[in-house]
């Protein structure tokens, strides 16, 4: 299925002609808006020449930071990082205006590149680090439409969730009344979960396929920190240099083989009954349909790609969502309480929660809801990026510039939330205790996901992920704070940072739910 043709740029476009998404591409961007007053730089901090503001950020920080310049250079501000011209938007309609609106849709919703993006993943030929072209456009309709509407209607898949989901509490029930980490359980049964929407099939924890997964997701995680991103975009040799990065390298690659290997052939055992439809499968179908009108958009290289995008993408944020959950829950005993007693009386004691239950949960909903507002587990959303210089609102923003979108501001500014500090499930619930519409004028300042054609692919994926976690532990589990060491507070301060932040690692006690009344 390799592209025999080599790849060159035009050869390439010829081949997307038959990509069905390939009629909306190309547009010429012409500006829409007459201003009498000339556009101008936004407004930002005095930079310093050459480094810009290279010493005054902390990129383990940056949201909060930016928070604070918001208050001082408004909504929209720019400054220079290391040469690089950097724009920040702090509000929600901003956003949309930007990434959605049909005049900026085809300039706004680039992705800058860098290091990962050239060296793990192959010049860009993926989901989340390609530039917004007609090949990354159908290789997301192809990945969204399986992980999106296909795992949700999969009966097999949520059976083999429900498996995995059992072991994980049956493991953790031989920890009762002891002080543990309950993320060091959670950590590999999320892992196993997303592994299991690519390739199909449930792993053991000493499955090498498993094992490779868990590998390369780790060194992905590693490189990805923003100073070694920074160090290797700066360096590119240092992948080849003996030490800590190198290693990682090493490492990341190394891993990276074996599980492509493992998920493009290795697990691909039709015959084995317990196996269902993966994200890799649902691919390589369509390539298959496609060649037989010998369209190659869909090589493997790009499948390739698509594996390695979700491994991180969606691991990480359900991890992080659920590190911050469980705090929240042992912070707010009363929180708790009033999951548990929706869950007992919807799904009973006995039963296994199931995804058909949500509907009937609006207030486990909404904490779910309140809980991606609150902790916003990527606070900078992904980078975008221009590839010309655009107008907008009266301000000028060079070409090629790093578009940040500050979601933790936004889903912490007062203008749009009260008490926004505060965890209040109730806020997204109506005076009848229902779910507020997705069309309520509350819900345009909640952008999780963020918003236009590079949204989130995993959205839905995600939240019945953490459905399932939650209300699987709630049922059979009272958390409690350990006797022995005292629980960190709350506060998204102590959150560790990276892409996606987490809470401080804490111990919880276990005691029988099934025992209350
Ligand atoms: C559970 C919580 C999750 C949150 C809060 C979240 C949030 C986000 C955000 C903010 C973006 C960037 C949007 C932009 O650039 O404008 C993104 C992109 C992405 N997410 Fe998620 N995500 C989550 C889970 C997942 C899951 C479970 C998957 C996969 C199954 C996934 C796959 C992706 C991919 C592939 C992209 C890149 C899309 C593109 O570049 O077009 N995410 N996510």
């Amino acid at each position: 299925m390799q592209n025999p043709n080599g790849s060159g740029k035009e050869e390439e476009n010829n081949k997307m002609a038959k990509c069905p998404l390939a009629a909306t591409a190309r547009r010429v961007y012409t500006l829409s808006s007459v201003s009498l007053t000339p556009a101008r730089l936004p407004p930002g901090p005095r930079d310093i020449p050459i480094i810009g503001q290279a010493i005054s950020l902390n990129p383990d920080k940056a949201h909060l930071q930016f928070t604070e310049w918001r208050k001082l250079y408004g909504d929209l501000f720019i400054f220079r990082l290391l040469g690089k011209n950097c724009v920040v938007l702090n509000h929600p309609e901003i956003v949309r205006n930007l990434f959605s609106r049909q005049e900026f849709l085809e300039v706004t919703n680039d992705r800058p590149g860098g290091f990962m993006a050239k060296y793990v993943l192959n010049d860009s030929q993926d989901v989340l680090f390609r530039q917004y072209d007609d090949r990354q456009k159908c290789l997301k309709e192809s990945a969204v439409n399986f992980i999106e509407n296909h795992t949700a209607k999969d009966e097999t898949f949520y059976e083999q969730v429900s498996v995995e989901i059992q072991q994980f509490t049956a493991g953790l029930r031989t920890h009762m009344h002891k002080d543990i980490d309950l993320m060091e359980f959670i950590d590999p049964s999320v892992s196993k979960q997303v592994a299991l929407m690519l390739c199909g099939k449930l792993l053991s924890d000493t499955d090498p396929a498993m094992k490779s997964f868990l590998g390369f997701e780790q060194a992905a995680n590693e490189l990805g920190k923003v100073k070694n991103q920074m160090a290797l975009s700066a360096c590119p040799f240092l992948r080849h240099a003996p030490g800590k990065l190198g290693g990682t390298f090493r490492k990341l690659a190394e891993n990276r083989d074996k599980l492509l290997k493992f998920f493009i052939t290795d697990t691909r055992d039709m015959t084995d009954k317990f196996r269902c439809k993966g994200l890799v499968d649902a691919l390589m179908e369509r390539a298959l349909k496609e060649k037989q009108t010998r369209d190659d958009w869909l090589s493997e290289t790009f499948i390739h790609g698509v594996v390695m995008d979700m491994t991180p993408a969606a691991v990480k944020p359900i991890q992080g969502s659920l590190s911050v959950l469980l705090l929240l829950l042992v912070n707010y005993p009363h929180i708790q309480q009033k999951i548990r007693a929706e869950v007992i009386s919807v799904v009973g004691k006995e039963r296994q929660p199931k995804l058909t239950d949500l509907p009937n949960m609006p207030y486990t909903h909404a904490c779910l809801q309140e809980l991606m507002r609150y902790h916003t587990p990527l606070p900078l959303s992904a980078r975008h990026h221009n590839r010309i210089e655009i107008e907008f609102d009266g301000f000028i923003i060079p070409k090629n510039t790093d578009i940040y979108t500050n979601l933790w501001g936004i889903h912490h500014d007062q203008r749009f939330w009260k008490e926004p500090e505060c965890f209040k499930p109730e806020r997204f619930l109506s005076e009848k205790g229902k779910l507020l519409p997705d069309d309520h004028p509350l819900r345009r300042n909640y952008i999780p996901y963020g918003v236009g054609p590079r949204a989130c692919a995993g959205k839905t994926f995600g939240r019945n992920s953490l459905f399932l976690y939650l209300t699987n532990i709630v049922q059979n589990f009272l958390l409690l704070p350990s006797s022995s060491e005292e629980v960190p507070v709350c506060d998204v301060n102590y959150f560790q940072p990276g892409v996606v932040t987490r809470a401080p690692s804490f111990k919880v006690r276990l005691t029988d739910a099934s025992k209350m009344e």
